[in-house]
């Protein structure tokens, strides 16, 4: 199968309004697909499901799973082709600007007179639909190397598009990584830049959050944490810190309970934060900044390469593993238009004005492909 017969196939599942998921992990060529041969929505319960999972913001409602066992699964090798850049704007409304900003300024004066450190706020954009989104995912793929790239569809939920930058957790075997990822800034040709004291700080929040919550679960030892280091996500650049640790397997709905929703989509302390955002960020988040990804996925591996017509199994190791990831640089797909989701960590020093560039900044992330 080449590439364009695997998304040919993507394609007529979508005609049938069948489920699917077409996606490629961060760093990889592989472009793998979960076809669901019905339209019944399966839940996770106690996240030993072996499926692919799609899970909202609010963690009080259910994540929804597409089995390994019932989805036919297809792969195929990305390939390159070229994508023609076109820098277009798509301007809004002066009065969302206007909208946007109040909030913002609203957010400050609680954090300022409140025991609220740091809360995520966020907004869509509404953009109308020009091409088929088939062709949105082949140009994120080629686009963002470094990022989760993936396209979701549910006949019942709708259909999703995005290039994560974030890591919730990735386990294999015992051993465990998640990052702390926040503070935004454009890149402009080079990562040797340097951060401001709001950006450092906002972000080394995240990572003591993460440290502070996984060290209260007694399946998880040996911590352990990098230096904050800056990384690439498409035009923007943030600060991200590297977490790792070993953990009892038993242990993984609690790690992701505690880990989602984390602060650098929610913020500090959680519970104030996570009301704040519910009551007054006055939309509904629905998939943003919920998670996705493979939940207890078998990995086969082959011991020696080198050697062809491997029968002994004892020549393959099969590891379980599991890959999520915060759904940010996303969008819904309609029929006619795209809801482009965007938002950015609020402390006391934050600016208006600013806050709401780099909520435009984020959104190029997707419009570079539209
Ligand atoms: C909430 C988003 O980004 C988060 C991740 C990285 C940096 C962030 C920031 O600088 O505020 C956010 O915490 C988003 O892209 O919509």
């Amino acid at each position: 199968m080449n590439f364009d017969s695997f998304l040919e196939k993507v394609r007529e599942h979508h005609s049938l309004q069948l489920p699917f998921v077409i996606y490629r992990h961060p760093g990889e060529k592989l472009v793998k697909g979960q076809l669901q041969p019905n339209n019944i929505i399966e839940y996770i319960n106690d996240f030993q499901e072996k499926g692919f999972v799609f899970a909202p913001f609010n963690s009080q409602k259910r994540a929804i799973v597409f089995s390994f066992a019932s989805a036919e699964a297809i792969s195929v090798e990305q390939e390159s082709f070229q994508v023609n850049l076109k820098k277009r704007e798509y301007k809004e409304e002066q009065q969302e600007q206007d909208r946007y900003e109040k909030l913002i300024n609203k957010t400050i004066d609680t954090i300022k007179a409140s025991g609220l450190e740091k809360v995520v706020i966020s907004r869509k954009k509404e953009i109308e639909l020009e091409t088929e989104p088939f062709l949105y995912f082949k140009r994120l793929l080629e686009l963002y190397p470094e990022a989760m790239v993936y396209c979701w569809y549910h006949p019942l939920v709708g259909m999703w598009i995005g290039a994560t930058p974030e890591t919730l957790v990735k386990t294999e075997g015992r051993r465990l990584k998640t990052m702390a990822l926040a503070g935004t800034q454009v890149f402009n040709n080079t990562k040797e830049v340097s951060w401001k004291e709001k950006e450092k700080e906002e972000q080394a929040i995240v990572t003591r959050a993460i440290v502070d919550g996984l060290s209260q679960i007694a399946e998880v030892s040996n911590l352990q944490v990098g230096e904050p280091h800056t990384v690439r996500a498409g035009n923007v650049l943030h600060l991200k810190t590297n977490v790792s640790a070993t953990y009892e397997t038993s242990g993984l709905k609690k790690i992701i309970k505690k880990l989602h929703p984390t602060p650098a989509v929610c913020g500090l302390p959680y519970e104030m934060a996570y009301d704040y955002i519910l009551t007054k960020e006055n939309y509904d988040r629905s998939y943003y900044t919920g998670y996705l990804g493979e939940l207890n996925f078998q990995h086969t591996k082959n011991r020696n390469p080198r050697r062809r017509n491997v029968e002994n199994s004892a020549y393959q190791s099969v590891s379980k593993q599991t890959n999520l990831y915060v759904n940010l640089r996303c969008m819904q797909v309609f029929d006619n238009r795209l809801e482009v989701y965007v938002g950015g960590g609020i402390t006391k020093d934050s600016q208006p004005k600013s806050e709401w560039e780099e909520t435009q900044r984020k959104a190029e992330t997707m419009q570079q492909v539209l």
